[in-house]
């Protein structure tokens, strides 16, 4: 094998890839750094592997680390691996021509791109040559891993060509000494090397010594086998990677070979800081190619409302080099962000059946999330509204239940699922929607929360069963018979109907319909939402959020022909008219202030005053 000393020219392809990496590649220039140093973990991965076959060894007892030395009078910075090192041949093949396919790939793509390189770049690796993003010229130190090879130095200024020479002694592996350019000797800066190192090679699997101080500490733990790691481990990890204090409340470990290679470790902090008047919570789970930092802080990773969660995936799947701006549109990325998705949906399912009372806990803090999902996210639906929890008219106040459970309970004959919206438990209760249900054994939601009308409204149904609020007149419970009889007499069909059409031109337009109905017990008359139109609820969302809500939202006036007031009223049209008429329009209002409906009580107290009046005639 000869040696040569005198320059030699770069392959084309390199010549024209070098061009763009000085001359277009500004944007994050450290990660020259990630670079050398994913090429030295990877050299030394690679002996590793050579020594399980292999018995001579060159160097046999060199230690697998990085050490890395800063020298900044001389503006150098010197990276060396005790990896495999490379022949004369190696150097050739490998830091003079391009091999490597995704570098081919790139010079292709960047040949139909014309001369707009530096918007595709990202997306591809270039590898050892992102040295010369910064570096004046470099010499690379080296002796392979094969007995008898020579000690030789590959030198190249980056621009033209580059030569290789024998040399002294040399350690197995390879030295990088890196001479860097006047306006990039921050490179040279120990504090700087040690940060950029912090960030992008912290769980690099061998030491990284920086002047012979450790700088990697981590164990890249979501790599390990989960019987390997205690609750202890993974709780330093989470603290560690999310910069916390507390204790997370699920965390969720997995590993999967197909169809991606990954590994992921998540976990759910132990409180919603966005709940706690933090604001917006920004995402916090990396993404990582085998070991390797990619992006802290991905944004088209994960759902946005999952941004709560805290850990790493990591994907060997994914091109080391790929940008941050690239990665958003990527498809590889959104592929692995959906597998971790659906994965973490289904951990924390098993999780709430496991433990009722600790799901009940995280729900407590995080349910906004879910329910942000379960407008923003058609995808991922029917595995959130699994994890949906609300008090129930079956159970005690503050005990929560799943819509799988309630449909478990379902009667005979019930076809749908029944929810109220109210403010509390006490407010639906004592309104007139829930009573009619209750007689007949029909279980009933509660919902608290005003974008809870929203969320039930997007989700229509679940497990094949519509959801239906108890407010709206097409509620189909009116076929179930009540489980007690009700023994108090009716208004006939004929009285009740001419009331009802009295009542209707009393009241005017304020009412889409006046009728009697089954649906109530102790009160009067209700307000129902009329099939197919926006409910009254959703109304009042929709202001509150400073929107024009769509047209609608007047009500349906059940009345209920059993109810004493109802009888005294039929009678009273004729005996005492104008009280009547009053007692007409106050039974409307009264309906609608305990639906939460009534916007302006004013007329309701002036008339009430007239009526209290009136009693005492
Ligand atoms: N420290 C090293 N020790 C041994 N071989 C190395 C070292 N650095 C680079 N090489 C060799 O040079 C080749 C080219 O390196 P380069 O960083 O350009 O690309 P890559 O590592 O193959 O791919 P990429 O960086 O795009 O993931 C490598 O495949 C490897 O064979």
């Amino acid at each position: 094998m000869t040696t040569e000393s005198h320059p030699q020219a770069f392959q084309a392809e390199v010549r024209q890839l070098l061009d763009i990496v000085v001359h277009s590649l500004y944007t994050d220039r450290e990660i020259f750094i990630r670079e050398l140093v994913s090429n030295a973990s990877d050299s030394m991965e690679k002996l590793q592997h050579v020594q399980a076959t292999e018995k001579d060894i060159f160097d046999p007892k060199a230690e697998l680390k990085v050490d890395i030395t800063t020298d900044e009078d001389a503006g150098t910075l010197t990276i060396q691996d005790y990896g495999i090192g490379m022949t004369h041949e190696e150097l050739v093949e490998n830091l003079g021509t391009i091999a490597h396919s995704g570098t081919k790939a790139f010079l292709e793509a960047a040949k139909d791109q014309g001369n707009d390189a530096s918007a595709l770049i990202g997306r591809f690796g270039v590898g050892f040559y992102s040295v010369f993003m910064a570096a004046e010229s470099v010499e690379v130190f080296t002796h392979s891993w094969r007995q008898g090879e020579q000690n030789l130095v590959w030198k190249s200024d980056g621009v033209t060509g580059y030569s290789i020479e024998e040399v002294d002694e040399q350690n197995r592996g390879c030295k990088l000494v890196i001479k860097l350019k006047e306006e990039h000797k921050e490179f040279a800066k120990e504090e700087r090397v040690k940060g950029i190192l912090k960030r992008y090679s912290n769980f690099v699997q061998f030491p990284i010594l920086v002047n012979g101080t450790r700088v990697n500490e981590v164990e890249a733990l979501w790599l390990k086998n989960k019987s390997e790691i205690t609750d202890e481990q993974y709780n330093e990890f989470y603290k560690f990677a999310a910069n916390a204090f507390d204790e997370p409340r699920y965390r969720m470990h997995f590993s999967a070979d197909a169809p991606l290679a990954l590994n992921a470790l998540v976990f759910a902090p132990d409180d919603n800081m966005e709940r706690m008047g933090f604001g917006q919570t920004e995402p916090g789970v990396a993404l990582y190619c085998r070991r390797v930092l990619i992006d802290e802080k991905p944004e088209g990773l994960l759902p946005d409302w999952l941004r709560f969660l805290r850990g790493v995936i990591d994907s060997a799947d994914l091109p080391l080099n790929i940008s941050r701006e690239s990665m958003q549109d990527s498809a590889l990325v959104k592929k692995i962000g959906d597998v971790v998705t659906k994965r973490f949906l289904k951990h924390l399912d098993k999780e709430s059946t496991k433990d009722a009372a600790k799901y009940k806990e995280f729900y407590e803090r995080f349910s906004r999330f879910i329910k942000e999902g379960l407008v923003t996210d058609y995808t991922h639906k029917d595995a959130l509204a699994k994890l949906l929890r609300a008090e129930s008219s079956m159970h005690d106040a503050g005990e929560l239940t799943s819509l799988a459970d309630y449909v478990t309970r379902m009667k005979d004959g019930q076809e749908e699922i029944y929810y109220q919206n109210g403010t509390s438990r006490d407010v639906i209760e004592a309104g007139p929607y829930v009573e009619g249900f209750k007689a007949r054994g029909v279980e009933v939601l509660y919902f608290y929360e005003p974008i809870d009308e929203y969320v039930l409204n997007q989700l229509t149904e679940f497990d094949g069963k519509k959801l239906v609020s108890v407010a709206r007149a097409d509620a189909k419970v009116d076929d179930i018979d009540p489980t007690t009889a009700d023994e108090r007499e009716a208004l006939s069909d004929e009285d009740l109907k001419s009331l009802s059409e009295w009542l209707k031109e009393t009241l005017g337009d304020k009412v889409t319909e006046v009728r009697g109905g089954k649906r109530l017990v102790n009160s009067p008359a209700a307000a129902m939402s009329p099939q197919d139109e926006i409910s009254p609820q959703m109304r009042q969302m929709f202001k509150a959020m400073g929107q024009d809500a769509p047209e609608g939202g007047k009500v349906e006036l059940e009345l209920n022909p059993r109810h004493d007031l109802v009888k005294k009223l039929n009678a009273a049209r004729d005996a005492k008219p104008e009280l009547a008429k009053l007692l007409g329009e106050q039974l409307l209002d009264q309906s609608l202030l305990s639906a939460g409906l009534l916007e302006d009580q004013r007329a309701l107290v002036e008339r009430g005053l007239k009526i209290m009046e009136a009693a005492l005639d």
